[in-house]
């Protein structure tokens, strides 16, 4: 870095990046099938990999979601909050509910959603998100669910409010404990570690990365413990060919953000 982080002008080969996907790397849709990652940003991902920049996506989705949305990449990646983590070198680390337990909270939630038809329920494997996105109007009606299972099962889950939905994610899964391990191995440590995303669950890795000394990047409006923004997933495009264009020895001021 050759400025304080507040005002960083990155050097994209000494530093380490991490992506959240909806929202930040993908425009947000009425449902989490329709999303897809613009071309451009894939090249740019793409590019990165190729000329040895450590990147990793850390998601809300599981990471067979992840290596679709990405795809042909295959990136070291966090899904489910952080409940899961692929290394860099293809190790896959779980945390999951006990097989009894993911039954049960299935079969009940399925059960109380089934109430109210307006909610979309998510069934992850090891996590369950509960979509109001096309029924705004049962906004409260989802927190009060989600919020009465995590307290039911308090030992084992966790609530994880995000955007039009109120996800129940196994305790303990992090997005900042997540970045704090890739930032202890090869080849993200010795690194800045740069974080971009744009919701509550990103939050844990914008503070996690602001203890490393990295620059945290949050997308879109609203209070954050990320010191710098960017205004739309289309910034994040722009940024991201401009990380390109310095990788490739070209001089651009754009990949300072706002
Ligand atoms: O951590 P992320 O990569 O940002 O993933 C967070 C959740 O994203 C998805 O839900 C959100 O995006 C959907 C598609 O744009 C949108 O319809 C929904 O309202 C959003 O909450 C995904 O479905 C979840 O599993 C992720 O946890």
């Amino acid at each position: 870095m050759s400025k304080q982080n507040d005002e960083a002008e990155l050097e994209p080969r000494r530093c380490a990046f991490f992506f959240d996907v909806d929202g930040t790397l993908a425009e947000i849709q009425p449902r989490p099938e329709l999303v897809s990652i613009p071309p451009r940003s894939l090249a740019a991902l793409q590019q990165l990999h190729r000329e040895g920049v450590p990147v990793a996506v850390i998601s809300g989705r599981p990471i067979e979601q992840l290596d679709a949305l990405l795809q042909p990449l295959v990136l070291p990646a966090a899904g489910i909050h952080g409940a899961q983590r692929r290394t860099a070198g293809g190790t896959q680390q779980n945390l999951a509910l006990d097989e009894q337990t993911f039954a049960t909270v299935q079969r009940e939630l399925a059960q109380a959603c089934g109430e109210h038809p307006g909610l979309s329920l998510e069934n992850k494997g090891v996590a369950f998100a509960l979509h109001y996105r096309l029924a705004p109007e049962l906004e409260e009606t989802a927190r009060a669910l989600a919020e009465a299972f995590v307290k039911r099962y308090a030992e084992v889950l966790a609530l994880q409010p995000g955007k039009c939905v109120f996800e129940l994610k196994p305790r303990g899964a992090s997005k900042g404990e997540v970045i704090r391990s890739f930032m202890r191995e090869a080849p993200f440590s010795g690194r800045t570690p740069v974080f971009l995303g744009d919701d509550l669950t990103d939050e844990a890795g914008f503070a996690v990365v602001n203890e490393l000394g990295g620059v945290s990047i949050k997308v879109g409006s609203g209070a954050t413990e990320a010191t710098q923004r960017l205004a739309s997933v289309a910034a994040v495009t722009a940024w991201l060919e401009a990380l390109q264009h310095a990788l490739s020895g070209q001089q651009d001021q754009s990949i300072k953000p706002d």
